[in-house]
This record gives structure tokens, sequence and C-alpha cells, in this order.
């Protein structure tokens, strides 16, 4: 099996391309022996990019302990420069399948080791059910500010108050304003992640976004990735992130997102129902796998 390994802010993936070649069998304990960081190539996601009749490629991604996303903004940039560098497309905007989102691409700049792209990852969703969460909406239909209760001894505090929404995938957002310590730098992610990524309020698991908000136009993020644990960005999490400021008016619609690798543009066009993306796509070197 060849392979490509790309990062986008540092969230890294094993790329193959399925579009002239047979898509690897036996997926799960594959991906989880490839993205293992010790025993494997290592990386926070398993991406295949097969041809599509209604988009110029389908991207199918996978998490680290083989659960299928529906949604990944940083791999979606990734499969973007490849699908380029590739010459599987000619123009410099195209269109990317994720189940069932069409995300329209525009490559920005580009060269042989990185490129800058944007990728409209659509509208959020926030119906309970579309998350999904049994968490309660308000009378208007969001789920904002909730409380949920961590299991005891979890963390130095008994609740969180999250704020939740689908970009495809699922999101669950805590702003630190609301924690003791009001830094992201010291946020209890890696106690606090897990505990509300299987909380059974989400059916589905989540993914938990820490979000400091540094000025209207400026957020700092840590992520817990469900299926995936703490990891240095998450591109669909930013757009939620994003999202979510607005939504509790701690922020302007258009942001820049310092994550712990790197930096993304969100720009929410909440007229449009549209959370745009843009941020850098890293092609880190290609290698090929014994199947
Ligand atoms: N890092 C990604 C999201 C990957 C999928 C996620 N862990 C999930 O299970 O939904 C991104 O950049 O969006």
């Amino acid at each position: 099996m060849r392979f490509t390994k790309m990062h986008g802010t540092a969230n890294d993936y094993v790329v193959v391309d399925c579009l002239a070649a047979s898509t690897p069998a036996d997926l799960e304990p594959l991906i989880r022996a490839v993205c293992d960081r010790r025993r494997g190539v290592g990386a926070d996601g398993f991406v295949l990019i097969l041809p599509d009749e209604t988009a110029d490629a389908e991207m199918r991604m996978y998490n680290p302990d083989g659960s299928f996303a529906a949604m990944c903004g940083n791999a979606v940039r990734c499969v973007a420069k490849h699908l380029r560098d590739t010459r599987r497309v000619d123009s410099r905007e195209f269109v990317i399948r994720s189940a069932n989102r069409r995300v329209p691409i525009r490559v920005l700049q580009e060269s042989a080791e990185q490129s800058r792209i944007e990728a409209n990852l659509g509208s959020p969703r926030f119906a309970p059910n579309e998350i999904p969460t049994t968490l309660p909406a308000g009378a208007d239909g969001l789920v904002r500010q909730v409380s949920l209760a961590l299991p005891p001894g979890t963390a130095s505090i008994e609740a969180v108050k999250v704020t939740c929404l689908s970009m495809g995938n699922p999101h669950c957002v805590v702003f630190t304003d609301t924690l003791p310590d009001r830094s992201v730098d010291h946020a209890e992610v890696l106690r606090i992640g897990p505990a509300i990524e299987t909380a059974s309020v989400f059916p589905e698991r989540t993914n938990v976004e820490f979000i400091e908000v540094v000025a209207r136009g400026h957020l700092r993020q840590r992520t817990w990735e469900r299926g995936a644990g703490e990891t240095l960005a998450c591109g669909s999490g930013a757009c939620a992130a994003a999202v979510a400021a607005v939504m509790t008016d701690r922020a302007d619609r258009l942001v820049t997102i310092e994550l712990r690798g790197g930096t993304l543009e969100v720009h929410y066009r909440e007229d449009e129902g549209q959370v745009l993306m843009t941020g850098d796509a890293v092609t880190v070197f290609e290698g090929s796998w014994p199947e």
C-alpha cells in the first residue's frame, strides 16, 4: 500500500490514493497498526481518496482507533493538495465529498511542500438529534452553555458548561472563561476531554474543543478528538469553536484561531449558513506499507 504522509496545522494523516489503486481490505486493524506512533507510521487519522460521481473526489477519514468520521477539516485540505500535486484537478477550485457534505475548495497558494487552502465546510447543525446529543436545547433550539456533570473525581470541577453543534461531525465546545483557571494552557484537557468524549449524552461520542477568547477576532484552542485523544489541531473543531463563539456572543464572525500546531482563519458566514476555514496543507514524505 503506497501512502503519503501529510499534515494540516500539525494534525497528521496517512493518505492513501485509491483513485487508480484498489481500496485496502480489512481496514480497522490496518488503520490501528499504521496510525500507531511507536509501531507504525504514526498519525492522527487515516484517509482514503476515492473516485466520486458527484464531486472531483471522495474523502473517507478514519480515526486512529478505526472509527469513521464524516468530516475532517485538516484532512480535506491535505486531500485537496494531493489532488493538485498529482494533477487530478486542473483548476484551483474544485469539490471534495466527505460523507453527505460537498466541500468546495479554493487553493490560494501552492508549492510542492506546502499549500494554503480554503475549504468551505458548509452549514453548522444545531438540532440535538443532528449533533447528536441528548442534552436539552433551549427555546431557540440551541444547545448553548448547558451544564454537563463530570463523573466524580474527573477534574477539579464537578460540571462544565458546554455548547454543542455538528459540522458534519459532533463537537462540544468548552470556553475556558467558565473554568477555574481561565487559560487554555491550564485547562484539564486530558481529564475533562475523555470524560466528555464518552459521556452518555453523546451517543456517537464527541470531539471536545477547549477555547480561550483572547479578543473578539482571536481565539486559542486545544482539542480532545474523538477516537484520537489530544491532537495539535482540529479543523472542523476550529469551525465549531468559531460558530459557538458567535452563538454565545464571545467573538465576531471572522476569527484567527491559534492552535497548538498552527493557525487557522475561520469565517462564519452566518447569513449563508457557511463556515470557511483557511490553513496550510503540507506533504511530509511518501512511503509504502506491506499489506
Ligand atoms: N482533526 C479533524 C477531525 C477528525 C475526526 C474527528 N476525530 C471525529 O471523530 O469526528 C479535523 O481537522 O476536523
